[in-house]
């Protein structure tokens, strides 16, 4: 202990409202360090109760600590019994004088040895002494270092911590401006901390109400009864065999965001490198053309246009064989924030399963799963992605019209858990019959808007002249053929 310390007399805090009375009780001086008047708190070893350091508070505020500084108690800690009832923590010493003092020095009120950033260490240091304390007060700095050592020093005390707030700076601020009445008061109606993020059902109330909207139609009108139409912060998963139109169908979808709503999309077609590809077959499906296939015909001057808007909402990732995880949610942040990206399509998911050793696919897409929910419910947009299936023994294929359920989803429950929406397209890419392979059964896995539309099927038809995939309703085309055998026998 240094012995260039003289102490001297309390006048300087009686200016600050704190009596010599409660600076001894708590071990606080007033005294002379190299020449200059100076505060000198004293912290006393939690074993021994002796001063085991001095922190030395200069005239500009500045700070050093003398002694032991390893394991610092709460400042004043020696002061009451050890354990009790309530017990307060102020951020500073002199607060924790203020808060004594207009409690008569009755109640128990420490303070950090170091400030808002001394929590976590002061708080693993001590935690025999805060768990005597059956509810522990913190009254910090009401600014914003002071918010997030609070944040922290509850979230590590957990159900017992409470918050008592101040109109004030901080409690020495409340007995300079005469309204020490206020400490007690607020130690007694300290809440439960209540973070940003956790609302009260009457702060939701208080909030403006709005009425339940349709979201955006989709291309098939069935599907937009079906939904309720396309929100942002929703995810939707599209699972099928291989080859049954799953990247067709999203192409379908993003020339109607593009052609009818025009909204920003951006894909990330994971096994499609030809962009200009991917930008022909959705200009073609704006159009009802196949501008992508050699040799077909159509208007330059249409396609021109048609590709120009397209090209205008649209943002594409190129894949490189180098896609991680990670790359793929910090490119989906840059298209959403930056380029105002609406609908983001993911083609396709397994692609990150594939993508890493035997074993490890599942944990990889867990947590892509996760950090993509957590995307996706931050910013606003809408994600579809597509997965594919898992082959089941002795189940027909999904090649060739296999009924769908859930549990065929790679990668099970991770794959489907977060998505809002969950279908399935089952075609039989072998029928004998052109009419039968070009037929899709779209099918509602899962809803979880309303969960009425679970179970339902959809009946798309896919047009070769126009690349189009379009709802029909087989009831009223076997009707249309009968009516047609009919006025055949009738002539
Ligand atoms: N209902 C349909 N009838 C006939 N052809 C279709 C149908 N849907 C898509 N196609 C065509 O079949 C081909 C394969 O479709 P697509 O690439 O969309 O399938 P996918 O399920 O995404 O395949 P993969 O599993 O390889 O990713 C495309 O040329 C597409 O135009």
């Amino acid at each position: 202990m240094s012995h260039s310390l003289i102490e001297g007399n309390y006048k300087e805090l009686v200016k600050r409202k704190i009596s010599e009375e409660t600076c001894r009780k708590l071990g606080y001086k007033v005294g002379r360090f190299k020449d200059k008047s100076v505060h000198i708190a004293n912290y006393s070893c939690p074993k021994t109760r002796v001063v085991q350091a001095q922190k030395i508070r200069f005239p500009d505020k500045t700070f050093t600590i003398l002694g032991n500084t390893r394991k610092l108690p709460f400042f004043g800690w020696h002061t009451w019994r050890n354990g009790g009832r309530k017990l307060v923590i102020t951020e500073g010493e002199i607060d924790a004088l203020s808060v004594s003092e207009a409690q008569n020095n009755k109640y128990p009120v420490v303070s950090l040895p170091n400030g808002a950033s001394s929590v976590k260490q002061t708080f693993i240091d001590n935690k025999a002494y805060l768990d005597g304390f059956e509810e522990i007060i913190i009254m910090f700095d009401n600014d914003e270092p002071g918010q997030i050592a609070t944040e922290e020093a509850c979230r590590l005390l957990g159900a017992k911590s409470r918050v008592a707030s101040l109109p004030f700076k901080d409690a020495n601020e409340a007995l300079l401006a005469g309204r020490s009445d206020l400490i007690i008061p607020a130690i007694w109606d300290a809440k439960p901390y209540k973070p940003a993020c956790i609302f009260t059902g009457e702060e939701v109330l208080a909030t403006a109400y709005q009425e339940p909207e349709w979201g955006l139609s989709w291309p098939f009108p069935a599907l937009t009864q079906a939904t309720y139409g396309k929100r942002p912060n929703e995810m939707y998963a599209i699972g099928s065999g291989t080859g049954c139109g799953k990247t067709d169908l999203l192409k379908e979808d993003i020339a109607h965001n593009i052609g009818v709503h025009n909204e920003k999309c951006m894909t990330f077609f994971l096994e499609e490198p030809n962009l200009q590809l991917t930008l022909d077959t959705i200009a073609g499906k704006v159009d009802s053309k196949l501008y992508h296939v050699p040799g077909s015909s159509y208007d330059y001057t249409q396609f021109k246009k048609t590709r120009e808007k397209v090209a205008k909402n649209l943002l594409m990732y190129a894949v490189d064989g180098n896609t991680e995880p990670e790359d793929i949610l910090q490119y989906i942040r840059l298209g959403v924030e930056g380029y105002g990206a609406r609908h983001v399509y993911l083609d396709h998911i397994t692609y990150i399963m594939d993508a890493v050793g035997e074993g490890q696919g599942l944990e990889v897409l867990k947590s892509f799963m996760r950090g993509l929910n957590d995307l996706n419910k931050e910013l606003p947009f809408t994600l579809y992605y597509v997965s594919h299936l898992r082959k089941k023994e002795g189940k027909k294929s999904h090649e060739e019209g296999g009924r769908v359920t859930l549990d065929d989803f790679a990668g099970g429950k991770a794959n489907v858990q977060y998505a809002s929406f969950v279908f399935a397209l089952e075609r039989d890419q072998q029928a004998e019959e052109d009419e039968e392979k070009n037929k899709t059964v779209f099918r509602i896995l899962k809803d979880r808007y309303t969960g009425q539309s679970t179970g339902t099927t959809i009946q798309l038809l896919y047009d070769p002249t126009t690349g189009r995939k379009q709802e029909y309703d087989p009831f009223s085309a076997v009707d249309e053929q009968e009516n047609k055998e009919q006025v055949k026998e009738d002539f």
